[in-house]
């Protein structure tokens, strides 16, 4: 059965850089992430790009056994596609960050195509406002944060990852991280199809402008032609917009409240499954189809 005008739709249910204390429906506890993922399948993500958290502190916690606390359930619960983080959090040095998906083996984990400095500012924004209010205390320390993927650090996951059949979610949050990521394919350290996610809205990458996103899929398209399956996230307000038009361009997409809190103008969202529902609209609305889990696999030559 033909895939073509299949939309795959992941979400990214907790993160590590929003707080407890900016929403209370992000999930935090081993139980609030196994139930938002599953609810978020249910509503038709095929794919669950998943980070672990302490459950007091609601801190990233990258050891696998804090992953353990929640995959089986979530794997019994759906055949949506397990995709573990190895960015963790930008405080992680790159041996801890590869960890959980070098021991559980995911069809897919994420692989940050360059580092970037990381600026939190939609921690601030209002929902349609880009003042940043550096005067917060916790963003002053944040002015000086580089999330560091050096080519060896890219080159360790490649490595680490290599024998386990997973395959990467490319994150790229600019141009260049596309150029990197050709560089890795030109020396055959990356199988095609490659699954790019491009990044846009994050201070240190990218924008959200209509014209960011078509550049970053005409250099895509230039780039990696008919080898490379495509899909972006919109961090903060612009989760949305951003979607829609990567379906229209044919693309893919990401939701999740990693990405962004919200649920529509100034509301905030009250569970994942909420977003996806929001975004799945927008697809069906263009007259395209959401993937299943198994489609997905095919589109992106998964293992299964
Ligand atoms: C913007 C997203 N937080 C990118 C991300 O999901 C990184 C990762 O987990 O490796
Ligand atoms: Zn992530």
């Amino acid at each position: 059965m033909s895939t073509q005008g299949k939309v795959i739709i992941t979400c990214a249910v907790t993160g590590a850089i929003h707080t407890p204390t900016m929403s209370p429906h992000l999930p935090i506890t081993p139980d609030e992430i196994t139930e938002a993922a599953i609810g978020a399948a249910e509503a038709g993500a095929a794919i669950l790009h998943l980070h672990a958290r302490d459950p007091e502190t609601g801190k990233p916690d990258q050891t696998p056994e804090a992953f353990a606390r929640f995959l089986p359930r979530i794997k019994q619960g759906t055949d949506a596609a397990i995709n573990i983080t190895t960015g963790g959090s930008p405080y992680m040095k790159v041996e801890e960050r590869v960890r959980p998906a070098a021991q559980f083996k995911p069809e897919v984990a994420s692989l940050n195509m360059g580092s970037i400095n990381f600026g939190l500012y939609h921690l601030v924004q209002k929902y349609d406002s880009f003042k940043f209010d550096w005067e917060k205390p916790h963003l002053e320390a944040t002015k000086d944060l580089v999330f560091r993927n050096s080519f060896k650090d890219i080159e360790y996951i490649l490595e680490t990852c290599y024998d386990n059949g997973t395959r990467f979610e490319f994150e790229c949050y600019d141009i260049a991280h596309l150029y990197n990521l050709a560089h890795f394919a030109d020396r055959g350290l990356v199988k095609a199809p490659f699954f790019v996610q491009s990044v846009f809205g994050l201070l240190g990458g990218i924008g959200t402008h209509p014209e960011d996103v078509q550049h970053m899929k005409r250099t895509a398209d230039r780039l990696f032609g008919a080898d490379f399956r495509w899909s972006v996230l919109g961090a903060g307000a612009s989760q949305l917009r951003i979607a829609a038009q990567s379906a229209a361009l044919g693309g893919n997409v990401r939701v999740g409240l990693e990405d962004s809190l919200w649920a529509g103008k100034g509301k905030l969202a009250t569970s994942n499954a909420e977003q996806v529902t929001m975004v799945r609209k927008i697809i069906e609305g263009l007259g395209l189809e959401v993937a299943t889990p198994d489609e997905a696999r095919r589109i992106l030559s998964l293992k299964g």
